[in-house]
């Protein structure tokens, strides 16, 4: 086992509840921070995790808390798209604008690529520090008092100092958090995802340029659909999403199969390239219709003791155009673990309050970026931006993404502590 730097145990006792990119990253960040880890996730390998998802994306706020994880961000470099641009096109065809990435590079790196592997990169990393990680643990409830909080794993108890619910957008965390069963609604849209081999179009004269001049990024904007399309690895592997209005049917899996012949039918009239990417699509490939879930936003991330808390999805699912469920998913698991070695083994309810307090309102700013550039996209005046073309570009806004949040917290924790103590002498 490597040893990495660590800081001197703090003697608290997590127990996360999820190893998705929120539960795994919070927990290389309590041992980095000294605190005892066990990461208890339901599936049965790690195949089961990795097998599922396309394209994600960590933008800096997100990719440079890799950089502290020796030799994850090296690794991550050598599978990540090489771009630094998104060129945008109208839904005929014409292009209007290209958005460079490149000035943001002091901000950070950006990692965009395919989930399976770069979670892998992650979990190796975590195997490398020796983590408790326990595949094939399913927690069916938890529970909490002044002292402890615990959950009920394959039908038994485990206690621990504090406990981190991050299984996703259908945690059970939730319960005990808000006092009730919070049932998803849909967001009224989907997403078609689809990945596969770059040879399979190298021959197509009408979209081969996609593949064969190395890495590209582009997007497709119309009516209430935007389709994005990229390359990584030269070319050699090939991605296209897109966003589309759904009838409302809430059954979410990653699992679950899209026809070629139904999302033909929602370019019909697009540009000839995407009509064509579609056509050209694989038999075999991997093709999914990823339902959007929407919650409503938590009046609350914790339990009533302040001992459960809420991270990633479980807390704050993000739709897809704000780019940082996942960044986001990784900053919680930073703040937390900072806040836990700031108060100490006697203070947890007061560490789990301040990271409510640091989290909430930049996680709830953050999603509204998504809808911003929703709306941007979905209701564009084209009259407009022939004028004004940077009008669809991404919101990219520095106080989001040039952003570094364990500096932040170390920086705000004395203050926000002040506040919930000033807070409290009120009641
Ligand atoms: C299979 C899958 C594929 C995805 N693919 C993409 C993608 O291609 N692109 C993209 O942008 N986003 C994708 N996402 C979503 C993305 O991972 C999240 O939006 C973001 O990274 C935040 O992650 P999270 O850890 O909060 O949640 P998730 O990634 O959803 O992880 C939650 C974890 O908790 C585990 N879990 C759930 N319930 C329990 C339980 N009761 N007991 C124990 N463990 C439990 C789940 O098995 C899962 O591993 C995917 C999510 C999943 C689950």
């Amino acid at each position: 086992m490597t040893q990495f730097p660590r800081r001197p145990p703090s003697n608290i006792k997590v127990i996360i509840v999820g190893a998705g990119f929120a539960g795994i990253a919070a927990a290389i960040e309590c041992d980095r921070k000294g605190h005892t880890v066990t990461l208890l996730e339901k599936a049965e390998s790690i195949e089961e995790i990795t097998r599922f998802g396309d394209i994600i994306s960590f933008d800096p706020n997100g990719a440079r808390l890799f950089e502290r994880w020796p030799g994850v961000i090296e690794a991550m470099y050598k599978v990540a798209r090489k771009t630094s641009w998104l060129d945008l096109y109208h839904w005929k065809g014409e292009f209007v604008t290209r958005q460079s990435f490149a000035e943001e590079k002091s901000w950070g790196p950006r990692i965009n690529g395919h989930r399976g592997e770069l979670y892998d990169i992650i979990y190796q990393h975590a195997q490398d520090r020796g983590l408790d990680i326990r595949l094939g643990q399913r927690v069916t409830d938890y529970f909490e008092d002044d002292d402890k909080a615990g959950v009920v794993v394959n039908g038994e108890r485990m206690e621990a100092d504090v406990v981190i619910a991050a299984e996703g957008v259908r945690s059970r965390g939730r319960k005990i958090v808000l006092g009730f069963d919070d049932k998803p609604k849909s967001s009224g849209y989907a997403v078609y995802r689809c990945w596969f081999h770059g040879d399979a179009i190298k021959d197509n004269a009408l979209i081969r340029h996609l593949v064969v001049n190395g890495d590209t990024h582009s997007g497709f904007i119309g009516p209430d659909l935007h389709f994005l399309v990229s390359s990584l690895k030269d070319g050699k592997e090939f991605n296209w999403v897109f966003t589309h209005v759904d009838d409302g049917n809430i059954e979410e899996s990653w699992q679950f199969p899209g026809k070629i012949e139904d999302c033909l039918k929602y370019v019909e009239g697009w540009a000839p390239v995407v009509q064509e990417i579609v056509r050209a699509t694989p038999k075999d490939a991997r093709l999914i219709d990823h339902k959007l879930v929407f919650r409503d936003p938590l009046p609350t991330f914790i339990s009533p003791k302040a001992r459960i808390v809420l991270i990633g999805d479980a807390a704050h699912p993000f739709l897809p155009t704000s780019i940082q469920g996942a960044s986001q998913s990784i900053e919680d698991g930073v703040v937390l673990a900072s806040c836990l070695e700031l108060a100490g083994k006697n203070n947890i309810p007061l560490a789990v309050k301040a990271h409510e307090k640091i989290r909430y309102d930049r996680v709830h700013r953050a999603q509204a970026t998504g809808v911003k550039t929703r709306e941007r996209w979905h209701k564009a005046n084209w009259d407009e931006i022939r004028k004004t073309p940077e009008a669809i570009h991404l919101a990219r806004e520095a106080w989001l993404l040039n952003f570094d949040s364990e500096k932040d917290c170390y920086a705000r924790y004395d203050e926000v502590v002040k506040s919930l103590e000033s807070e409290r002498a009120k009641l």
